[in-house]
């Protein structure tokens, strides 16, 4: 892990357009706790993010960092407490899984596109399939959000053919194809080579400047500097701490986030 693979100055944001709602919650996690069997992976979550905050997430590895974030949108189930997407709350329900995941797009780190599919076809496959979409709005849609991550000329070829970056760039489109109100980001930089980082660092910025809402797990310190209005630290299935990203960084309170940090930050 390093800090600023990316050159933080290369990723300056307008933070004047960056607005958070100061009485809209986006997602309000309680008391939350996640088991695997036996092991308690989660322990009694508290998190509230308000519409248009840009979240980073970051901790040891094995921390519970995926689990937390793969929660939101029920790729995983906790046990016990409360999920609150957009107002509904996460249940066994199928219909308001399904409603929150309308809400809610997630990229990976490996990306996850259909191999066997076109890039146009990766895009257009959910908004036809799950939204019923006309086949020739959503492909209108779909190379809107190709040329939004500048790479409309890749449509017609297939995932294979792409580099990382780009494949990640496709896959971030495929999610706005979808219209989310918030987006999970689950370390999307780190299967990247070092000079592929800041094209989809690059994209994730122009979102927060546009006001979407954020939750990224990510080891890209210098994008948590430059776009996070937060900064969470997670240990042994815990929020340890948070902060916002000046006084996360320069001023840590918990001797767990200064030993991670002085890991990092060297
Ligand atoms: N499906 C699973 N079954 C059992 N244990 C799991 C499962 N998925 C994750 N774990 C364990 O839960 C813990 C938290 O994993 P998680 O992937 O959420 O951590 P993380 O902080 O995201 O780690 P990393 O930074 O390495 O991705 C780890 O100890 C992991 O081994």
């Amino acid at each position: 892990m390093t800090e600023n693979a990316v050159n933080a100055a290369d990723i300056t944001p307008n933070r004047s357009r960056m607005t958070v709602s100061e009485t809209d919650v986006a997602i309000e996690i309680t008391n939350m706790n996640k088991w695997y069997g036996d092991f308690h992976v989660l322990r009694d979550i508290n998190l509230k993010v308000m519409r248009g905050e840009r979240i980073v997430i970051c901790g040891p590895s094995g921390s519970g960092k995926s689990t937390m974030i793969r929660c939101i949108n029920r790729l995983e189930e906790h046990q016990k407490g409360s999920i609150v997407v957009d107002g509904i709350e996460l249940t066994d329900d199928l219909k308001k899984i399904d409603e929150i995941r309308r809400e809610v797009g997630m990229c990976f780190q490996h990306f996850n596109l259909f191999p066997h599919l076109t890039i146009l076809e990766n895009c257009t496959l959910a908004p036809i399939w799950v939204r019923k979409m006309p086949k020739a709005k959503a492909e209108e849609i779909a190379m809107h959000y190709l040329e939004r991550v500048k790479i409309p000329e890749q449509a017609n070829k297939y995932p294979g053919q792409l580099s990382g970056g780009q494949q990640q760039r496709v896959a971030i489109a495929r999610s706005l194809c979808m219209s989310p109100k918030i987006m999970l980001f689950d370390e999307p930089t780190s299967a990247l080579d070092p000079e592929m980082i800041k094209e989809v660092l690059d994209v994730m910025v122009s979102l927060a400047e546009e006001g979407m809402t954020m939750l990224c797990v990510t080891h890209e310190m210098g994008f948590a500097r430059q776009v996070a209005n937060r900064v969470i630290f997670m240990d042994a299935g815990q929020i340890v701490e948070q902060n916002e990203p000046e006084a996360f960084f320069t001023n840590p309170q918990h001797e767990r986030t200064k030993l991670f940090l002085s890991q990092i930050l060297h």
